[in-house]
């Protein structure tokens, strides 16, 4: 199986290191990573199809209709996620107002009595999925007994998603990690429930530890093992970046709202017929890098990242801000906005203040260049906004200007200049540049036997060929 991990992408473009070796110490082998992945998934969760009733609980605030807009969209959410799932069908759906948050229950009991009669009445259901960041173990457990079938919440669903989606072995140990605080709490039910029998806090062998005792130790293992695993997959990650910058390749972050275009506009200017860009909720769940070139010939690496969600379980948050901690160390952002989106304002918003949060060097975010995509959708679309680009990624539209642009910023975030150097080509300076620097034109004087050189280079190797080739020269 071919890995799509950003380190063993990396490797394609710098030393050709292979991330497999024998001898390293932080070498984590598939088999282990599939142990650690493979868990108990939540019964319900798993194979097969899933006819699912979708409730949102609505808390009113603001005005009638700010409050009706912002339940429906929540609700298209809720749709989207689950019909990002293969098997996966909404069979019917509802809004419900529901009590303030911070009451223990979730419905008041007469919108209760009628929500289980509709889905009791509602053929061929197999799961309800209620729109809330998570249910209680205590409330998801009466749902079930109410209802009859598995309950859902947001946090299950997407990590169910996550799930699916994860290729990588950073990706897979994420999820792990993530899943546990639905395995305590899923524990915490089934104690209660042996409890009422009598039988959780009974001691086993001759331990002198219960049964939920042994189970709660277990798990606490597990996750020391994922964190463990994780650590030494952040180790090596941390030695290729350093090999790689050394290579001194740019690297551009490609970031946004999921759904907004991210893996489509990568492809377009890589050219890498290996990424698959999909109509889906977290359709990349595996930070990529994919080699690029600008308009002067310069390589750069574009990094394909997860997409953003507003809402995410923050559960999730924790463990993906890990996946995304890398961006910080790019050479510079593009934040790619789906313009054709009714929430467009509002997911730019979202993805700022998850930068914010990330603490995303000052540098970064003030070169980050703000793209306007899928323009294709809106006739005749002019970017209200100044320093902001429009493109279509799909049909392949202003991706020059992209190009030009993500080049002027590299050129200053990186301190390389660009020069015009006159060289003698009786010497080997011709091809010391092209090997040290990047050559953007060559005008050849052939009476002179001299040449007149376009290169884009850093401060470093502009020191050096000054000293190989002009001592004495400032
Ligand atoms: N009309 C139109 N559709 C586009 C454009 N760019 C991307 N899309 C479509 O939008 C959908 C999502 O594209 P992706 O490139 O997978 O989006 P992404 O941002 O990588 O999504 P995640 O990885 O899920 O975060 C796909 O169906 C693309 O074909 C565009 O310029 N115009
Ligand atoms: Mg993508």
């Amino acid at each position: 199986m071919r890995s799509t991990g950003w380190w063993k992408n990396t490797d394609d473009f710098s030393s050709g290191q292979h991330e497999e070796e024998d001898d390293d110490e932080d070498f984590i082998g598939d088999s282990e990573v599939e142990e650690l992945f493979q868990l108990q998934v939540p019964a319900g969760l798993g194979e097969g199809q899933q006819r699912v009733f979708i409730v949102h609980p609505d808390v009113k605030w603001g005005s009638r209709k700010q409050h009706l807009t912002t339940a429906e969209l929540m609700m298209a959410e809720a749709v989207g996620l689950v019909n990002t799932l293969d098997n996966w069908r909404v069979v019917d759906k509802i809004i419900l107002s529901t009590k303030t948050p911070e009451k223990k229950r979730i419905f008041g009991k007469g919108n209760f009595q009628s929500l289980t009669e509709k889905i009791r009445q509602t053929a061929g259901i197999s799961a309800v999925f209620v729109n809330v960041e998570r249910l209680s173990p205590l409330s998801e457990r009466e749902f079930e007994e109410a209802w009859g079938v598995k309950v859902f919440d947001r946090y299950s669903v997407v990590l169910h998603i996550f799930r699916c989606n994860a290729r990588t072995k950073e990706a897979k140990l994420q999820i792990s990690l993530a899943e546990i605080p639905l395995l305590r709490s899923r524990l915490k039910n089934e104690m209660a429930n042996l409890d009422q029998q009598g039988g959780g806090s009974r001691y086993i062998g001759g331990s002198g530890e219960t049964l939920i005792e042994v189970q709660q130790r277990l798990l606490k293992e597990r996750e020391m093992k994922i964190r463990s695993a994780l650590e030494k997959l952040r180790r090596k990650r941390h030695l290729l970046r350093s090999q790689r910058k050394h290579k001194e390749f740019p690297i551009v972050s490609v970031l946004g709202y999921t759904n907004c275009g991210k893996t489509t506009l990568i492809k377009a200017l890589t050219g890498d017929s290996g990424l698959q860009p999909r109509n889906q909720l977290f359709a990349t769940l595996d930070v990529t890098v994919h080699a690029g070139q600008l308009p002067s010939h310069m390589t750069v690496l574009y990094v394909d990242t997860i997409g953003f969600l507003s809402q995410l379980p923050h559960q999730l948050i924790d463990s993906f801000s890990a996946t995304l901690e890398d961006i910080k160390h790019s050479d510079l952002l593009v934040h790619v906005r789906d313009i054709s989106h009714p929430e467009t304002v509002n997911q730019k918003v979202n993805v700022l203040s998850v930068l914010k949060n990330m603490q995303i060097p000052d540098r970064l975010m003030s070169s980050m260049i703000e793209v306007h995509n899928k323009i294709d959708l809106i006739d005749n679309y002019q970017c209200p906004e100044p320093n902001t680009l429009a493109i279509s990624a799909l049909e392949q539209r202003g991706l020059d200007e992209l190009r030009k642009a993500v080049e002027a910023e590299i050129v200053n975030s990186t301190g390389k200049h660009i020069l015009d150097l006159t060289v003698d080509l009786s010497t080997p300076q011709l091809s010391w540049l092209y090997k040290e620097a990047t050559v953007q034109d060559v005008q050849v004087n052939a009476d002179e036997g001299s040449a007149v050189v376009k290169v884009i280079i850093s401060a470093a190797a502009y020191g050096r060929y000054n000293k190989v080739f002009r001592p004495g020269a400032k």
